[in-house]
């Protein structure tokens, strides 16, 4: 199963190799203004999705809303680590 550090890996391979196809590359492309208003949405998916829909439909949400964080981080060039010494 994918997990939160083999996603980021597997984005920032897609970073630097940027194979055709992949939008992660698009989404990269877009710029941080595009990235940051999908945050935005996929948030406000997640909390929907918490108020009125099922646990299945809340997991998924917040799987697409860890997608774009960690696509945002990519384009900004943070890595895991600058994270994870604030938590
Ligand atoms: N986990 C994700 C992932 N989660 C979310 N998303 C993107 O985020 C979008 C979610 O937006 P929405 O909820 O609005 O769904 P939508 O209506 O279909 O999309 P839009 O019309 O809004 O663009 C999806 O359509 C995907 O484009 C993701 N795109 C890719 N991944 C994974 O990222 C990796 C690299 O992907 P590629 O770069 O595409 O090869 C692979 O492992 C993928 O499985």
């Amino acid at each position: 199963m994918k997990t939160f550090e083999s996603l980021f890996a597997e984005l920032s391979e897609r970073a630097v190799t940027r194979p055709a196809g992949s939008g992660t590359v698009a989404a990269l492309d877009a710029g941080v203004h595009a990235q940051g208003k999908k945050v935005i949405e996929e948030a406000g998916e997640v909390w929907i999705a918490a108020e009125y829909q099922s646990d299945e439909e809340l997991a998924e949400e917040i799987s697409q809303l860890l997608y774009w964080v960690q696509v945002l981080m990519v384009g900004r060039g943070l890595k895991l680590e600058d994270v994870y010494k604030h938590l």
